[in-house]
């Protein structure tokens, strides 16, 4: 791991907009050394986070953009659950990522051929990497320490071999979902939590500072050769004792 960072700003007022510069450095970085740039999202409160942060850059251009999701659940796109659904109309309709660079899963499908059908959507944007390797990944973490769709105590947390994993008893709603895995997790070149609020204060403490125990899945994300960011604001961290950066809204990352 090239080491992590974890960054505290004041609300999530301030920690939006360092968000949005993180995607477009990694974003151009990318783009430059090898054409196209890979961003894998996740759902929950991002969505509204980046809808409102990335369409209002100045001159922001997606077209070598690839974007897949990090978890989703399987409801049709226009049940309020649906994280494609969400991106769809808090941000996808809002910016110039192309059709064909938005990876969606086929919610019409059962739920573990919907995992394959979304692991082969993968690996042809992936092809002859054994695992993908997204250049970032913005991932979000429950109250309870879940990632993606890795949820405490599951067997899907010892996963090796699967790209994506299917779930068919999310303790969270809705039920069935599909995930990324750890190896894809930790194969990525950036990986960057978001978490904001007091309710995310106990977890996070233990999720950073160590707990007695197995470790809860979001402790489980060490990228292999990444960088790895939790950007957290106050209320998020006022159980903190470790050496944290503080920033602000103009702060580059
Ligand atoms: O169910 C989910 O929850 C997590 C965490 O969401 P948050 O609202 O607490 O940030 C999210 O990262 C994941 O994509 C989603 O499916």
């Amino acid at each position: 791991m090239a080491g992590r960072r974890v960054v505290v700003f004041p609300s999530s007022a301030e920690l939006g907009p360092v968000l949005a510069q993180l995607v477009t450095s990694r974003a151009e970085k990318a783009i430059t050394s090898h054409g196209r740039f890979t961003l894998g999202l996740s759902g929950g409160s991002l969505v509204s986070m980046l809808g409102k942060e990335l369409p209002a850059l100045p001159d922001l251009d997606c077209s070598k953009w690839v974007v897949g999701f990090c978890d989703e659940r399987l409801v049709p796109f226009d049940d309020p659950e649906s994280t494609y659904g969400l991106y769809k109309g808090q941000l996808f309709s809002k910016v110039n990522i192309p059709d064909s660079g938005i990876l969606t899963i086929d919610s019409s499908l059962p739920v573990n051929e919907c995992a394959e059908d979304y692991t082969r959507k993968l690996k042809e944007v992936f092809p002859g990497d054994s695992f993908p390797v997204f250049d970032l990944l913005l991932l979000g973490m429950g109250p309870d320490g879940h990632t993606c769709s890795l949820f405490p105590d599951h067997p899907l947390l010892e996963e090796t071999k699967k790209i994506v994993a299917p779930i068919s008893d999310s303790p969270k709603p809705p039920p069935q979902r599909v995930t990324m895995t750890f190896p894809v997790v930790n194969s990525a070149r950036c990986v960057a939590f978001v978490s904001t609020g007091g309710s995310k204060a106990p977890v996070l403490k233990e999720v950073l500072e160590g707990r007695e125990g197995p470790a809860y899945p979001a402790a489980r994300v060490v990228p292999t050769n990444g960088e790895l960011f939790w950007l957290v604001d106050d209320p998020a961290a006022a159980s903190l004792t470790i050496q944290v950066e503080r920033l602000g809204s103009g702060a580059k990352l």
